[in-house]
């Protein structure tokens, strides 16, 4: 029996969302949790969508963060196939797309992203693809020819960890990166080059300054149209072009909102009966200092328990070190913290003709982040130097021949 009949109600239903419901009653929560997913499947990881699943090597059940039971045992109330359309601030309620509202006392926003959409021609034909849920991996699944020639629209993290799936099981594969290299977004130019050449010695045909005009065929896709003019053959197109936070329904009610539903440490919005975490959250970083939306599985697990400690009254700041990873290949990369504004590369191994190495990002002389390749004791150190105030000659950093155990020792 619950002991109160507060409300707790979570839009979305994702990494955010489980995250939440669970660190609620963790909390202490003792009123409902109702959580509404527009998902047709309780919350499932995200990441080997893009990876094992698409292989074959993990299959949909493993993809379950935890047993329906789980959330049930906790009383934590799941509406799937569902959408909230709209929220009331003045009588704290929502409506839902079956037409009932609901009441809240907290109410939380983990609605997460959405991916951007090619507003090319052709884009409908079958065999083209998005990735974002399972229904999106599972139709690629289904479309998966051996012997099939890919073309990929993006070579950001889901267009490099498809095409490094796509090989594996023997297909042909072209990337089209509309920028100059690939991984733009979040890396260097000599880890770009590195990846490029990677996937270059695996089969890959990259182009890069290149992007789709046209997408052709009768019924099904037959070919893409290139901005230089070219067409390439392809069976299979899967785009990967980024996404867009769902900030709509908070757009809607008026609260803060710059690409991102803004929030403070606490994952509160400038609702206080509202807080937002995940993809669709812009938090105030206090490492960093600035307020920053982050696309990662880490950053929405652990911004929800902030976001969970605030619906209960607590105050649990938020100012985990951002950390991503992707498994291309052999290649396992873990990223510690966020490179934007860095002034220096210093490289520890040999970024141009092996296939493990660090690059350190500094700026102002201190490091700021740290792409690992195969690297993982450096990436607990690159976590372990950016979180603290101690620093480390970078001419140690750079000298592979000083064991990482003995840089992690200097550092304690
Ligand atoms: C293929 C793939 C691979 C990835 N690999 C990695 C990886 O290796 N490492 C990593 O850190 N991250 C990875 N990510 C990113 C990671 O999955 C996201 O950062 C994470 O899913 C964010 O979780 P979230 O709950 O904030 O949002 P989402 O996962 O976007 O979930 C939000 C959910 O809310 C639903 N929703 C939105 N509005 C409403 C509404 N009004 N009513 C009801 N439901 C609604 C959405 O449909 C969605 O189901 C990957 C993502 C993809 C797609
Ligand atoms: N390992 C991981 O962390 C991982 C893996 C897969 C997906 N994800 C997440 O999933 C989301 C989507 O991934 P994504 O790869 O689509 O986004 P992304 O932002 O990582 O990469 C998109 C890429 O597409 C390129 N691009 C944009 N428009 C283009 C066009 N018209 N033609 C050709 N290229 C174009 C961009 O320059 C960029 O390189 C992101 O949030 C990402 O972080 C993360």
């Amino acid at each position: 029996m619950l002991k109160n009949t507060k409300q707790a109600i979570i839009i979305g239903g994702s990494h955010a969302a489980a995250q939440l419901s669970i660190s609620l009653r963790q909390e202490r929560w003792e009123g409902e949790i109702l959580v509404v997913s527009d998902d047709s499947q309780f919350p499932y990881h995200r990441p080997p969508l893009s990876k094992d699943y698409l292989s074959g090597d993990t299959s949909a059940e493993q993809l379950f963060i935890r047993p329906a039971s789980v959330y049930r045992d906790k009383q934590i109330e799941f509406l799937l196939n569902t959408r909230v359309e709209k929220i009331d601030r003045i009588n704290k309620s929502v409506t839902l797309s079956n037409g009932e509202a609901r009441q809240y006392d907290k109410l939380a926003l983990c609605t997460g992203a959405r991916t951007r959409q090619l507003a090319i021609p052709g884009v409908a034909l079958n065999g083209v693809h998005y990735l974002r849920d399972l229904t999106d991996a599972e139709a690629i699944k289904q479309a998966i020819q051996s012997n099939g020639k890919a073309v990929i629209i993006g070579g950001g993290y889901i267009g490099l960890e498809t095409a490094a799936l796509l090989r594996k099981i023997g297909i042909d594969v072209c990337v089209l990166e509309a920028m100059g290299r690939v991984l733009q977004r979040v890396t260097a130019e000599e880890v770009s080059a590195f990846y490029h050449r990677v996937h270059t010695e695996e089969g890959v045909e990259i182009k890069t300054g290149v992007f789709a005009t046209e997408i052709v065929g009768n019924d099904c896709v037959e070919g893409v149209v290139c901005s230089n003019g070219e067409q390439i053959d392809a069976n299979l197109v899967i785009i990967g072009v980024g996404v867009i936070p769902n900030t709509e329904l908070a757009e809607g009610i008026g609260l803060d909102v710059d690409d991102g539903v803004i929030v403070n440490e606490f994952a509160q919005t400038s609702d206080e009966h509202i807080v937002a975490s995940g993809d669709c959250a812009a938090h105030l970083n206090l490492i960093y200092g600035r307020r920053i939306r982050l696309e990662s599985v880490p950053n929405a697990i652990e911004q929800s328990k902030t976001a969970a400690a605030s619906m209960c009254d607590r105050e649990k700041v938020y100012n985990a070190l951002p950390w991503f990873w992707s498994n291309q290949y052999d290649l396992r990369l873990q990223i510690a913290g966020l490179n934007q504004g860095f002034d220096r590369v210093v490289f520890r191994g040999d970024v141009e003709s092996s296939r493990s190495f660090v690059a350190w990002y500094l700026k102002q002389g201190s490091i700021v982040a740290a792409d690992c390749v195969n690297r993982p004791a450096e990436f607990i150190l690159a976590k372990k130097l950016i979180s603290s105030e101690k620093q480390l000659p970078i001419a140690d950093l750079a000298n592979d021949s000083i064991d990482a155990k003995t840089l992690l020792l200097a550092l304690a």
